[in-house]
């Protein structure tokens, strides 16, 4: 049997990890796991549990208490807090002003760290997990990380898209409000969004997202020949 592949995507918000790990692992027959909505589960969780999210000291002591749940089918990844479906609350406004705080803590880093470490373990073939602190903290040894990047424009252009024109889209708030999210990720003490010094930078900004996802593919391919 083939020895399982561990892929480590980590890059700032809106560089495509989230679409581009999907798309790999299903074509490669990989598991999947999007850390960043275990983060985003802690945080509805504790804005659900009126925890002041500003107070780490109340955030750390909750840390242990909700049972954070990742399905990690590509074509269908799931989450479920104490056993609720939380795939459309952890996406609201509320959780993403609160996520990069909640995620600062370590303690509650180090709980989901674990449940991390468990799903690669667990994952038959391997898996792709995608993140901030994967390449770096939570699979060191993954056999091969990527760190994706785009422009602020470019990334502020694709979130705006997924609007549908729904909403009256502002190009440069959302902007601003992603570049203030990759600043205190990047800005934390504990495992702070960084690139691997063994990672693979890929530059999405021109590129269509099938072709990162081509691009990663061949990647993976070459460094499973070459083992
Ligand atoms: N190369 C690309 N070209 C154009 N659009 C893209 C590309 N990659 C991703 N997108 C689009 O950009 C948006 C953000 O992508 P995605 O959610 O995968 O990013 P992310 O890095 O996971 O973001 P976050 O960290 O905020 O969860 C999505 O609408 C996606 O379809
Ligand atoms: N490995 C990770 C993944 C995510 N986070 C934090 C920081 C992000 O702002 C937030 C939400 O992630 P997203 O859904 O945008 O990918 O979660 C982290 O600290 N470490």
């Amino acid at each position: 049997m083939e020895t399982p592949v561990i892929v480590a995507i980590d890059g700032p918000s809106g560089t495509g990890k989230s679409s581009t790990s999907k798309a790999v692992a299903a074509k490669l027959g990989l598991s999947y796991l999007d850390t960043g909505a275990q983060y985003r589960a802690m945080t509805w969780w504790m804005l659900s549990n009126g925890i002041d999210v500003d107070n780490a000291a109340e955030v750390a002591t909750a840390a242990d208490k909700p049972t954070i749940v990742s399905g990690t089918d590509p074509s269908a990844p799931t989450i479920t807090v104490d056993g609720t479906d939380a795939a459309g609350p952890i996406r609201t406004q509320e959780v993403t002003a609160a996520v990069s705080a909640v995620s600062a803590v370590p303690e509650v880093r180090a709980r989901l760290v674990e449940l991390q470490r468990s799903a690669a373990a667990a994952a038959p073939n391997g898996i792709v997990v995608e993140g901030r602190d994967i390449g770096t903290t939570v699979l060191p040894d993954a056999t091969v990380k990527i760190f994706l990047t785009a422009s602020a424009q470019a990334r502020a252009a694709r979130r705006n898209g997924e609007l549908n024109g729904k909403e009256a889209a502002d190009l440069a708030a959302t902007q601003a409000a992603l570049v203030k999210r990759d600043a205190a990720d990047s800005g934390r003490k504990t495992s702070p969004l960084a690139k691997a010094d063994d990672a693979i930078e890929v530059d999405t900004t021109d590129l269509t997202l099938d072709q990162v996802i081509e691009c990663i593919v061949t990647l993976i391919e070459e460094k499973r020949a070459a083992r």
